[in-house]
């Protein structure tokens, strides 16, 4: 059997090496010509899997992303073909919570907000939305849930879009969809944009195109700009560069980048393999991870806002990411090359926290 995967795929090695011969190959140049003799694909969100990359594809009998979002597979193709497709929902879900909670407290200290006496809108209120929204409540914050699919069938007390929009903080976690009854492309337009008042915070950490970039930047450079954390952005691998000195921190769609999420992600797909061709499974996720550099901590006073800053910034510094991004930003194929390089990152679970009561699991560590 014959498996590509995506380089930036850790544990591939690990998981697949005893029953596959693998190649690897940066994600934006897997090519039809290579796909010729392949019989297991495993990619990563940039790469776009469709009838021009499948065209030559006639051993393909699996294909793989180690992603929560789908929207850069055709999955119509797939199954016209009857080639089985994995994806890895929530695989990172928990390191996406671990970047808002880290914005959130960053956004509090630039604007010395105490976050208990605001409100956050949290846009989709899936796999990390959910995260995001038991981090905000644990801060003390007020959370209006905003999910127009789900209200159609589920009991939680939901929103409508215009309500979320009117929170302090505002945190979109939706999937990119182009059509439909609740498309999401653009979801917040020149007309959304010009509603908010210069108070308010905006994060983007699903996709780019969710966000009408441009009016955004019209916006920003007008009188009453508002404060915006953007992990991710419209054309990636390309940025608007003009946009970046108006934003509180821009990273590189990183906000899923924890060790744990992508262990999670492969060994999704690892998982998914094994029941398509009855191998049995060997291996947990956690068996593919080192030792937590930290490994635990003991808290002396109940924390307050402050105190659970340092502690998140023990774990994950965004602001380290953000000043790299700056850094970088303009030299040719840095937003890949930042993706690439990037620093092993673990979770706020990787550490054991004591003497913390009632929030510390919540927020995300394990207590
Ligand atoms: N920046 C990053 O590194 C990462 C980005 N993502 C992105 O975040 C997206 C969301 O991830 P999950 O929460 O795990 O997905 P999910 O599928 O668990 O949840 C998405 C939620 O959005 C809702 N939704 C759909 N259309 C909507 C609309 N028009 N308005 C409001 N809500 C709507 C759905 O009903 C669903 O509950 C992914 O599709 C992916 O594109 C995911 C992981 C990491
Ligand atoms: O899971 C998703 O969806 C994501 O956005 C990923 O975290 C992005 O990672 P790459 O697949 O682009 O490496």
């Amino acid at each position: 059997m014959k498996l590509l995967a995506d380089e930036n795929m850790p544990f591939v090695q690990e998981l697949f090496g005893d029953w596959a011969e693998i190649v690897t190959c940066p994600g934006r140049e897997i090519s039809p010509e290579q796909l010729r003799d392949v019989d297991v694909l495993l990619v990563r969100s940039i790469t776009r899997v469709d009838e021009t990359l499948l065209a030559e594809a006639e051993r393909l009998s699996f294909v793989g992303t180690a992603t929560i979002g789908c929207d850069h597979i055709d999955t119509e193709l797939l199954a016209r073909r009857g080639i089985v497709f994995a994806s890895a929902p929530g695989c990172n879900k928990v390191a996406v919570g671990d970047y808002v909670l880290a914005a959130l407290l960053r956004v509090a200290a630039h604007k010395g907000w105490s976050l208990k006496d605001k409100t956050l809108g949290v846009v989709g209120v899936g796999n990390t939305g959910a995260e995001v929204a038991e981090r905000a409540r644990a801060l003390g914050m007020t959370v209006l849930l905003c999910d127009p699919p789900r209200a159609l069938t589920d009991t939680t007390e939901f929103v409508d879009f215009e309500q979320a929009l009117s929170a302090d903080i505002v945190s979109f976690h939706v999937p990119l969809i182009r059509g439909g009854e609740h498309p999401t492309w653009h979801l917040l337009d020149q007309a959304a944009i010009a509603g908010l008042n210069t108070e308010q915070v905006l994060i983007n950490a699903c996709r780019g195109d969710v966000w009408d970039n441009q009016a955004l930047l019209a916006r920003q450079q007008g009188a009453s700009p508002l404060t915006l954390v953007m992990d991710v952005w419209e054309h990636e691998p390309e940025v608007l560069a003009p946009l970046v000195p108006h934003a509180l921190l821009a990273t590189p769609h990183i906000a899923g980048y924890s060790l744990e999420g992508k262990a999670r992600g492969t060994f999704a797909l690892y998982r998914a393999l094994c029941e398509q061709r009855q191998v049995s499974i060997h291996l947990t996720p956690e068996q593919l991870l080192p030792p937590s550099p930290i490994g635990a901590v003991h808290l002396k006073e109940a924390p307050d806002q402050a105190l659970v800053a340092r502690l998140v910034r023990l774990v994950y510094d965004i602001e380290q990411d953000d000043a790299a991004f700056r850094l970088a930003l303009g030299q040719p194929g840095f937003f890949d090359h930042l993706r690439k390089q990037y620093p092993q990152r673990r979770e706020l679970g990787s550490v054991q926290l004591s003497g913390m009561t009632g929030s510390g699991e919540a927020l995300g560590f394990k207590v």
